[in-house]
């Protein structure tokens, strides 16, 4: 876990020392982070501004994690920038060299610096208060998206304790948003503000016309687009800007975020890929499945995986609620001779995949589903081998990672925008 104080205190020390002339905007939150992240930048683009945008996880390269004006750094320039800020780090060597993501942190300030960006917008890595990105001290404008349980051993299992470290972003001065919010959680945010001396605004719902123009499912999103909204027209009114409904509406029909709640249709099989990792991102998953293939006459298929320290059965009886004739459990591999994204294969993620499936026939009990249609598979590749022979709907879901390794299969350049209409 990037936690600086813990493991690497001299970054902190030598990261405030770079003096960030640009400002920042940071955002938090359990749910959303990337989307709503996304959406702010593409408004403040298409409003003339040159933006940075560091996100995590990456689906396929890990260039997708640090954007200059809406685009992946190029290879070239993400190698040239690593061996800058590689050389730099370990001519200190007593400090030792920062971990995985902390060393792509520095590296996108440094870029965003070096390219010479108007304004960076910024998704925390896990929680707030002692995340790698909590360096940054000159955020005018901070969001924090909905809140729910995830990265529990890392944070808490309670509400009040996790919404202690989210709100751990707020600054001194700063203007900070959030959307509605369980109760116990909103007293822990307002609390938070006062500590930290700054305002804490909830945000109202976005106009309108935002449902007509977002390719994700509105019920879902419209807190991520209000919440999205209102941080970039906070940062255009501290810049003297005024937004122009025509280019934000421009905005958040070009946004494009791949992996959540995306439809790819290629040869037997379209695929329904999100990201889905928490309960009721999970419920909100199987409804939009149910939803888009309530007319199909396709068999149905599951892939699943989750990883970390989330309690999978839970996310399982959850997407029960839908009949599938297939249902495969895949660690996060593309293929066998190749693990991408950080939580690749290893015969500890097969274990996981077994038990994945012990505890989905667990739950089916009486079974309308015999053994022979749940398989573990060891890679995405083997598991697509197995559904390419007939027309599928193919839900997968589970875990970003999992959702990149798909892409790194059927769409590595991330080039097929989806844009689906509700
Ligand atoms: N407002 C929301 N409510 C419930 N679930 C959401 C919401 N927004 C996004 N999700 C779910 O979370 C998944 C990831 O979306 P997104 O990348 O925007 O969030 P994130 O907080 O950045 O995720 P991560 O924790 O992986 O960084 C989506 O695929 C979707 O299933």
């Amino acid at each position: 876990m990037p936690i600086i104080s813990a493991r690497c205190p001299h970054l902190r020390h030598r990261l405030a020392q770079i003096n960030y002339r640009k400002p920042m905007s940071s955002l938090v939150g359990t749910k959303g982070k990337g989307s709503t992240c996304a959406y702010c930048e593409s408004v403040l683009r298409e409003h003339g501004l040159k933006t940075g945008f560091y996100s995590s996880p990456h689906l396929v390269h890990v260039t997708e994690r640090i954007r200059i004006n809406g685009k992946p750094i190029g290879k070239g320039k993400f190698v040239k920038y690593f061996w800058d800020v590689h050389d730099r780090l370990s001519q200190r060597e007593k400090d030792g060299m920062p971990m995985y993501f902390q060393m792509l942190t520095i590296l996108a300030f440094k870029i965003f610096i070096m390219e010479k960006v108007d304004v960076a917008v910024i998704e925390v890595g896990i929680g707030g208060e002692y995340d790698t990105t909590n360096v940054l001290r000159n955020v005018p404008i901070v969001g924090i998206t909905s809140l729910g349980y995830d990265h529990t051993s890392l944070l808490g299992n309670s509400m009040e304790e996790i919404a202690w470290h989210k709100g751990g972003i707020m600054k001194k001065g700063c203007e900070a948003f959030t959307v509605d919010q369980p109760a116990n959680a909103m007293k822990v945010l307002e609390e938070r503000s006062v500590e930290k001396e700054c305002e804490l605004h909830v945000v109202e719902d976005c106009p309108k016309y935002a449902e007509d123009c977002i390719g994700h499912p509105y019920s879902i999103y419209k807190r991520n687009v209000s919440l999205a909204l209102t941080l970039s027209k906070a940062y255009l009114n501290l810049k003297g800007l005024k937004e122009d409904s025509d280019l934000t509406q421009n905005a958040l029909r070009t946004c494009s975020w791949p992996g959540r709640f995306q439809i790819l249709s290629i040869d037997n099989i379209v695929y329904h890929l999100d990201g889905a990792h928490t309960e009721d991102s999970i419920e909100h998953c199987v409804e939009w499945f149910k939803q888009q293939t309530k007319h199909s006459k396709s068999r149905k298929a599951l892939i699943f995986n989750s990883t970390g320290d989330r309690k999978s059965v839970d996310h399982l009886k959850i997407l029960q609620k839908c009949h599938y004739d297939k249902v495969f459990f895949v660690p996060n591999v593309s293929r066998t001779d190749k693990s991408i994204a950080d939580f690749g294969g290893g015969s500890k993620s097969i274990e996981r995949c077994e038990l994945h499936k012990e505890q989905w026939l667990k739950l089916l009990g009486g079974s309308q589903m015999i053994d022979s249609e749940v398989h573990v598979f060891p890679s995405v590749f083997d598991a697509l081998q197995a559904l390419k022979e007939n027309q599928h709907d193919l839900l997968v879901t589970g875990s970003l990672h999992l959702i990149g390794a798909v892409l790194n299969i059927i769409d590595p350049n991330l080039q097929q925008i989806p844009h689906q209409k509700k």
